[in-house]
Parts: C-alpha cells; structure tokens; sequence
C-alpha cells in the first residue's frame, strides 16, 4: 500500500508518541543555571521564581533619590537646593532617607527607604555629580568610614542612622532634625522641576513576583529564558533528558572513517550527517554501521534496544535482492511501504522488544543521502523539535526563477537556491546529490497532481539550515 506524504508524517509522529510520554513522565535531570548544556535542554517541569524580578526596589537611573512631595515646588525660576545623603551604588545595602534630603543612587542601588523618586544627574543644575560620599558597605567598619569622611559627622547619629533606618524613613513628614544633618555628608543639589513619585523607580517584582511561574513544562532553555531563571534565583533547572538515538548506517559498500577503502567503497555520508541533524534537534546521537548482514543487524539493534530510545536506520530497504534491513526487521514484526514521495520513496516501521525495557521503535530511511536527510528532517525532525521546544519552521514565500517539472503521482521536495532578486532556483531532483544538498538554501514541496509550475509562480519555500 501507497501512502502519502501526510499520512506517513502522521504514522510516524503516532508511533513516537508513547516513548516520548514516557521520556516526558520518568526523565528529569538537574543542569546548574551555568551548565553550557543547559541551553539545548528544556524544562522538565514547571519553574516557578524564587526572587522577584526586580529582586528589590531601585533605581533606573544614575541620579538623586528625593522624594517627591520634596520638589513638589521646584522650578526654573524657584530651584529647590537639598543637602546630600550618603552615595549608593549597585551592590550596596539599602540606605535610609532623610526627609527633605537627596540621596545620590547609581543604576540598581536599592531606592534607600523614604524616598519614593529618582531624578537623573543630568536633570539637576549643573547635571553632573559634585563629590559623593559612599555609604559604609556592610563588611566596612563606622570607625574607617569616618576617617576617610571629610564632613562633620556625628558617630552617634551615623550609628544609629545605619542601626535604625526604619525609624527615619518613618518620620517622613518631619523636617530633617540637626542630628541627622550632622549624620549626612557635605554637599548638594539643585533641582529645577518636580519628580512625579515612582519616576525612575523599578520596583521589586513589576516584572515577575516570586513564586508566579517563570518557564511553563516543555520549555526551550532559551538564552532569555535562562536570562530569566537566573534572575529569578534559579540556580538548578530541572531539564528533560535527551532523546536518545541510535544511527545505524547499512550496506557492505560503507567505510568507516578513516579506513582504507577499495574502489567499491564510499564513505558513511548519511551517519554524520544524521547524527549532525538530530544533535541540533538536543537527541543524544550514537552512530554505527552495519554490513549487509541481517543477521549482525538484528543483534547490533538488540544490543543499542535498552540504550536507545530510538534507532534509525537508513539503507536496505528497497526492492534489491539483498535488503539488509527489510531482511532483519520483516522477521520481527517490521513493516516496510512507499510512500509517494521523491525522494524518501521508500519507508519503513519496526520495534525491538527486549525483556524488562519499553520496546524501541525503530524508524527506517531509505539510502540515498537526499532521501536520507529529508526523511529525517520532514519525519522525525517534527517529533523531536516539538520534544525539545523548539519552533517550527515557518515558511516564506518567494516567486519561481524558472519553469519547473515534477511528477505528478509524487509529493516532490525540492533543493533550492535563491538568487540575489530574491527568487529561488530549483536544483536537480536526484536524491544522491549530497553536495548540492549542501549548498541548497531552502526545500520547496511540489505536492501530488501538480505536474508543472511556470517562472513566476509564487511558492512556499522552507529554510532548513539548523
Ligand atoms: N527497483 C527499484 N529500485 C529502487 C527503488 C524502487 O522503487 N525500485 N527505489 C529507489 C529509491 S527511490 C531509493 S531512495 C533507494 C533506496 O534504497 P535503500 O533504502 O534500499 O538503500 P540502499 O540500496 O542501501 O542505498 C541506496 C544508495 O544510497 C547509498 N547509501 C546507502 N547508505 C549510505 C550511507 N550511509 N552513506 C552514503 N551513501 C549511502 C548506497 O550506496 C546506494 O547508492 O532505492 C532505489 N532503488
Ligand atoms: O525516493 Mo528515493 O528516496 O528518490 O531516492
């Protein structure tokens, strides 16, 4: 029986289905934030944030935090002129504020407690920072700070100031008390416009509280997403493990790389370049190569059976006298049609059982290297993209640079090249062109009962360059 392109799409997404429920339900492992594997994994489960983003309320800008019922009267004409508190920096604990003071605060220092607006330095008279005093960090002795400190400083407002900074931020409507005047640094700045309260604040959690979801189940640990994790204090992500999958090339014709060969021998092409695909799509690929023996075939699948999650084969599956993996696999329940494709004509279906594993399916590719490749990336590319969270290609569409022919009993996929106009030119349909598959920029599907296209005609056309 014949079937067709979508029909054999389907079948094979059908018979992957429960190895991949069950990969999904029994496979998590835990990958570090920083573990470069991370970004080709996805989530096993769903993540939610253990620090808010922002972790905590600060500043947008490098400037003054004030607050805002301070300036409510600033103007051009009447500046409003305030002492200065200690500097923050990104990094730096929370300060306090003091009211009808300005305290200088760089991009992510923390909004120190009281002051409720930033103004950017540039916004200021003068628009630059005069000399800052920063505060003491929290591992940085009172008694160092104070002699670095060219102000007058009271050590007991200073003590207590740092000891007790709820206590001030309290008193907000109070008038600054001569103690904490003492307690500030010299210096100060002039502002000619009011600051709206919340201006240049990035408050704690506006982007994502802690504890709501940062990545769903399923999720592609995408540079941002990981961005995301991370700031949200994820240090270990629960990651699904990957796929993994047994390449198996066939035929007595391939070398293995790097042996000598004779004049009947070619090199395995399909065994990298399969690896190489499937690796992009996060499968754990192991390669072999089998003679044309089905007897070794049967027992090297058995072997990789409990290693593998699934095997693929490619080769030994058509009408010859010697079909190596027809041969092994028909004995064991493996089922084997055309489809109407060109090329990956020929398809087929098996499954390894062995005592105490789930069984392992086993897809089969035909041989030729184009036929090879596009039964990877049209069959299982789909299936293991959407096992890895990965988009679909989407496609775009561009106009024909010349006639084209196809049979019309066949669903053709095409090689094609665009051109510098932007159109596409359709390469050779032979399915032993590796090379041009190479250099090919897009695929372009001639579905059955279309026998002819003209130049001109605008076509899908689908980029495959993982
Ligand atoms: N009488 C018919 N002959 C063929 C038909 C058909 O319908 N009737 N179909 C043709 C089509 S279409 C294809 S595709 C191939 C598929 O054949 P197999 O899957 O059995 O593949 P092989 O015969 O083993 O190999 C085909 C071709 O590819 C080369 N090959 C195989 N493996 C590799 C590899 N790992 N690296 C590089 N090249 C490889 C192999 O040497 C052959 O040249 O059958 C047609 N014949
Ligand atoms: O259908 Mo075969 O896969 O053309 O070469």
């Amino acid at each position: 029986m014949t079937c067709t392109y979508d029909s054999h799409r389907a079948e094979v997404a059908a018979r992957l289905a429960p190895l991949l429920a069950h990969v999904r339900a029994n496979a998590a492992e835990s990958l570090h934030i920083a573990d470069p594997e991370l970004a080709t994994r996805v989530t096993a489960r769903e993540i939610t944030a253990h620090l808010p983003i922002p972790a905590f309320t600060n500043s947008q800008m490098d400037g003054y935090a004030v607050r805002a019922v301070d300036l409510a009267h600033a103007s051009a004409d009447h500046p409003v002129t305030l002492p200065l508190g200690y500097a923050a920096a990104a990094g730096d604990p929370q300060l306090w504020h003091a009211p009808g003071s300005a305290t200088p605060v760089m991009t992510g220092a923390p909004i120190p407690r009281g002051a409720d607006t930033v103004v950017p330095v540039e916004l200021t008279v003068g628009g630059q920072f005069p000399k800052l005093m920063r505060a003491p960090r929290e591992n940085a002795s009172i008694e160092s700070f104070v002699e670095a400190a060219t102000g007058p400083i009271s050590m007991v407002a200073l003590q207590a100031a740092i000891d007790a900074p709820a206590e001030l931020t309290q008193s907000t409507s109070q008038p600054v008390d001569t103690a904490t005047y003492q307690a500030l640094p010299s210096g100060s700045a002039t502002f000619h416009a009011p600051s709206p309260e919340g201006r240049f604040v990035r408050k704690a959690g506006e982007d994502l509280a802690a504890g709501a979801v940062v990545a769903a189940a399923g999720a592609a640990l995408t540079p941002t997403m990981i961005g995301a994790l991370a700031a949200s204090g994820i240090t270990q992500v629960p990651v699904r493990r990957r796929l993994r999958v047994l390449v198996c090339s066939t035929g007595d014709e391939l070398a293995h790389p790097g042996e000598s060969h004779n004049a009947a021998h070619i090199p395995d092409a399909n065994g990298p370049m399969l690896a190489a695909l499937l690796r992009r799509y996060g499968a754990e690929v192991d390669l072999t190569i089998v003679p044309d023996s089905p007897r070794q075939l049967a027992d090297r699948l058995r072997v990789h059976a409990g290693l593998a999650d699934l095997i693929v084969t490619m080769g030994g599956i058509s009408a010859g006298a010697f079909e190596v993996v027809r041969d092994a696999l028909e004995p064991l329940g493996g089922e084997f049609h055309p489809v109407a494709m060109q090329p990956g004509g020929p398809q087929g279906f098996a499954s390894i059982t062995i005592e105490g594993v789930p069984d392992t399916p086993v897809l089969c590719f035909p041989g030729n290297p184009v036929s090879s490749f596009l039964s990877a990336e049209l069959f299982l590319a789909p299936v293991l993209r959407e096992f890895a969270g990965l988009r679909p290609p989407a496609p775009r569409t561009r106009t024909l640079a010349h006639d084209v022919e196809s049979p019309a009993t066949k669903h053709q996929v095409r090689r094609g090249l665009i051109t510098p106009e932007g159109t596409v030119r359709i390469l050779p349909p032979g399915s032993h062109f590796v090379h041009d598959l190479a250099s090919a920029d897009v695929l372009v599907h001639i579905p059955v009962g279309v026998s002819e296209i003209a130049a001109g005609t605008p076509v899908e056309t689908w980029s495959f360059d993982v």
